[in-house]
Parts: structure tokens; C-alpha cells; sequence
């Protein structure tokens, strides 16, 4: 089987028939993106399945690295789930790094629903993968 490489990608690939098909607008530091959630991205009746709320913030913070040329893996994560996360209602979903060592990148990450509240965040160890 030929492989599509990240045109495939759960969270972001164009290719993907099951994917979120993210997309990304990044400005100097800060990435963004935008998703509504849908009935079939639910766990208990009418909210988002957690595990989805944290690919959302995983994805941000990789792909912030990943349009910046850095080839990294997320080697670690926490969420917060401050809220429950509503179906049909349009997320923000923001992420940028808080510091960089050596190997390891620390990232952060948060989403905001339309009432304006944050309903998640993380925290992320980004490792790089790239030999720098
Ligand atoms: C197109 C965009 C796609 C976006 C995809 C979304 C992002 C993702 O989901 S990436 C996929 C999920 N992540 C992965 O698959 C990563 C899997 N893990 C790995 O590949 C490896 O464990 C990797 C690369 C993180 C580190 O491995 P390796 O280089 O062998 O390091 P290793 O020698 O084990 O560790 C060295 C030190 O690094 C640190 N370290 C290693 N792993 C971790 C970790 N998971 N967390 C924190 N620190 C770590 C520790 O200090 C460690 O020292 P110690 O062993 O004493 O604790």
C-alpha cells in the first residue's frame, strides 16, 4: 500500500475520509485554529469526547513546531478539562512554546469556546527528533 505521509494524519490530514481536517494560521509566535465539534466527535450525550479535546491540543502544539521546520514528537501532555466541551459550538484553539532546552521544547495550549470561556488546556514536552 502506498503511504500519504501527513496528508493522512488523523487531526490534519487533507486525505484523511475520518480525519478533524485542521487547519492552521501561524503568526510570529502563536498558532490558531479553528473546529466545531460534531455528534460523532461525542463521549457522554452532547459533549466532546475528552480524548478528542486533548488530540485538538496535542495537534496545535505539534503542528506549531512542525510548520517551523522542527521535527519533534510529543513525548509528554497534560489536560486540563475545565469545561465540558459542547457539540456544535466553534472552538479556538490556541498554542505556543513557554520554553526550549537542548532537546526538549515546552509547549502550551489552550481552547476557548464561543462564550469566550476556556473549556481545556495542556501542557506539553515536545521532544526533538531531528539530531539538533
Ligand atoms: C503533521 C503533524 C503531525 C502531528 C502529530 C501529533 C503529535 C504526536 O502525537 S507525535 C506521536 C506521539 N508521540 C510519540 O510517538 C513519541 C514516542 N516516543 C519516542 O519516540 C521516544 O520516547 C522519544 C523520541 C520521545 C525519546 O526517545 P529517546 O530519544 O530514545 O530518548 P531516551 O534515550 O529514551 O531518553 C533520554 C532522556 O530524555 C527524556 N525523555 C525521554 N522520553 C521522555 C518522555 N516521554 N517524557 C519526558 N522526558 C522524556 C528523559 O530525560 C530521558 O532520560 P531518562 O530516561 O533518564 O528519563
Amino acid at each position: 500500500m502506498e503511504r500519504q505521509g501527513e496528508e493522512m494524519c488523523f487531526a490534519c490530514g487533507p486525505k484523511n475520509p475520518i480525519g478533524l481536517k485542521l487547519e492552521f494560521e501561524l503568526n510570529d509566535d502563536i498558532i490558531e485554529s479553528k473546529f466545531t465539534p460534531e455528534e460523532v466527535h461525542q463521549g457522554f450525550d452532547g459533549i466532546m469526547h475528552g480524548g478528542l479535546v486533548s488530540t485538538l491540543l496535542d495537534e496545535i502544539m505539534a503542528n506549531m513546531l512542525y510548520l517551523q521546520g522542527v521535527k519533534a514528537v510529543t513525548a509528554k501532555m497534560e489536560t486540563k478539562f475545565r469545561k465540558p466541551v459542547e457539540i456544535g459550538q466553534e472552538l479556538t484553539i490556541t498554542g505556543w512554546i513557554e520554553r526550549e532546552k537542548k532537546r526538549t521544547i515546552n509547549t502550551a495550549a489552550k481552547i476557548i469556546n464561543q462564550e469566550g470561556q476556556k473549556v481545556a488546556e495542556a501542557e506539553a514536552v515536545f521532544m526533538r527528533i531531528d539530531g539538533k
